[in-house]
């Protein structure tokens, strides 16, 4: 698991650390892996020496690493050219020390350049860029063939602590970040910017304070969280959902969702609705009965994609928030709580409710887009309806109703496909039944959701069904060596 912290978090973090150390030594180990990374682009495009680097050079410290890196690749051969946002603020010693090792500060643009290292803004950006630093960014963005970026900290003109991209940015290749994530690294069209990020240990981790702003999974905690059968576990014991999606007007958002479900760890999937006729030659291990109160009982419901807004569909919604059991609520069931009527029900509920809105989806229930900040969007819906809050979107945020959040980094823009939405439910209920807590089901069935899509991306453009069939590979791929069954060894 990676933690995200906030700019407010890391400047505390950098002051306690730079008590204990002599001036500027922060500002060299952040130079020092800025250079590092540098050479490697270099190496990768050709080699070290003689090649052309230019700096973008911001009034703040930011522009002081660049300066500092730019130095340190002279000293390599390297032909560095500086480009000052504001001459008389550049950060001095680092402008001496380029100088001193050979580079030069450039009046304009070079007609040759290997490398653009983004030293313009760091953390210390607020609002959209301007002046001179929009000026040298949108020429940048200009310039014919482009030029690799390498943004110092973060990529200038984002929003560091919402990962929002309120104007123009630096589109960089790679961005060195220092000493730990921050929002605009994982989440929102920032992220997409920021390329390729790799972190530099400038010594801060030990000090940063209160909780992560974000957290970000990887493969392990994944393959650590997924319920595996135990030896004696019986189809009951590893738990049963009820899927109550579709209609007949939308049948195959119940086959997409009961697709998704039939993946997850369950033991047996029931469905209840009124694509009750289709989906048993479709999914032939589904239980199926007309309406929810014939379905059995489950440890899970999953509910509302294909579903309708009528009174039946009401009438369903209505008896899953009853249900002492764990609730997700997608599409139409997110639209029939639009009104109100169902808020009390809601917000009363004990037992666990997660909430998977898309951001149109969000705004009929919120009343407003999900905004520049993704992430307290969905904190805010979380702690209002008490329910954990998967928002959709290429960056997917899962949020609880006490402020935890995370960010999942396995998505792809080929999951923006009509019914990839109804797997994702499926599988997360599965998941839910199987009684995983409910953000741990959000943040697992987002992440293996995203591997599947990629899987299936690598057979050409994807449907909502080959989203499905995926799943199962993503599964095995973080799953390797299922616990629960003795081996069998050669006598
Ligand atoms: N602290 C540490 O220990 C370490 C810090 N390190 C490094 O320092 C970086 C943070 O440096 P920083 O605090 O100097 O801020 P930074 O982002 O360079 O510049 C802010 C200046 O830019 C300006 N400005 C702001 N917004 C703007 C906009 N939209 N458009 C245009 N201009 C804008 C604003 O000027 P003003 O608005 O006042 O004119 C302000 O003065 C950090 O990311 C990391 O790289 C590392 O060396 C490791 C150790
Ligand atoms: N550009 C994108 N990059 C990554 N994932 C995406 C992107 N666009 C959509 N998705 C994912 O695809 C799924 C779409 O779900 P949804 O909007 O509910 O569609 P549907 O209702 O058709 O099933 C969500 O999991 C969402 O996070």
């Amino acid at each position: 698991m990676r933690s995200v912290y906030r700019v407010a978090q890391v400047r505390s973090a950098e002051s306690a650390l730079m008590a204990t150390l002599p001036a500027g030594t922060l500002m060299q180990r952040a130079a020092a892996g800025l250079a590092r990374r540098c050479a490697v682009t270099l190496r990768g495009q050709g080699g070290v020496y003689a090649s052309r680097v230019v700096l973008l050079v911001g009034p703040g410290d930011n522009g002081g690493d660049a300066l500092f890196a730019g130095a340190m690749l002279a000293r390599q051969g390297v032909q560095v050219g500086a480009l000052l946002g504001d001459p008389d603020r550049a950060h001095a010693e680092g402008l001496a020390a380029l100088r001193g090792a050979g580079g030069r500060v450039l009046a304009d643009w070079p007609k040759r350049i290997d490398l653009v290292v983004d030293g313009l803004l760091g953390i210390g950006a607020t609002g959209a860029l301007r002046g001179t630093a929009l000026t040298l960014a949108e020429q940048l963005a200009e310039r014919t063939p482009r030029p690799v970026v390498i943004a110092v900290d973060v990529p200038s003109g984002v929003g560091v602590d919402t990962g929002d991209v309120p104007g123009t940015a630096i589109h960089a290749d790679v961005t060195v970040a220092f000493g730990c994530l921050k929002p605009a690294h994982v989440v929102g069209p920032a992220a997409v910017l920021a390329g390729q990020v790799e972190l530099v240990d400038i010594g801060i981790v030990p000090h940063l304070v209160g909780d992560p702003a974000l957290r970000v999974a990887d493969t392990a905690d994944i393959a650590a969280w997924w319920p595996h059968p135990g030896p004696v576990s019986d189809k009951y014991t590893r738990g049963v959902v009820g899927v109550a999606t579709g209609s007949a007007g939308y049948p195959g958002a119940a086959l997409l969702s009961l697709s998704g479900a039939l993946a997850g760890p369950a033991g047996l999937v029931r469905y209840a609705g009124s694509a009750h006729e289709i989906v048993v030659p479709a999914h032939p291990s589904v239980i199926a009965a007309p309406r929810m109160a014939e379905a059995g009982r489950v440890q899970a419901w999953v509910c509302g994609s294909g579903l309708g807004t009528d009174d039946r569909a009401a009438a369903e919604v209505r008896g899953v928030l009853a249900a002492p059991v764990p609730a997700l609520l997608d599409a139409d069931a997110i639209t029939l709580l639009v009104d109100g009527s169902m808020s009390s029900e809601l917000r009363s509920r004990d037992a666990p409710t997660v909430l998977t809105p898309h951001d149109r989806e969000y705004a009929r229930l919120a009343g407003a887009d999900p905004g520049a900040d993704r992430v307290a969007a969905a904190q805010k819906l979380a702690s209002w309806t008490r329910s954990v809050v998967l928002l959709k979107g290429d960056r997917t945020v899962v949020a609880g109703p006490s402020g935890e959040a995370w960010v999942n980094p396995t998505g792809t823009p080929a999951l923006a496909t009509g019914g990839t939405g109804d797997v994702l439910s499926g599988l997360l209920g599965s998941l839910l039944a199987a009684g995983l807590p409910a953000i741990r089901a959000a943040v697992v069935a987002a992440y293996i959701h995203g591997l599947a899509g990629r899987i299936a991306a690598t057979s050409g453009p994807v449907t909502a069904v080959d989203v499905a069939a995926a799943l199962r590979p993503a599964i095995a791929s973080l799953t390797r060596t299922p616990t629960g069954t003795a081996p069998v060894r050669p006598t």
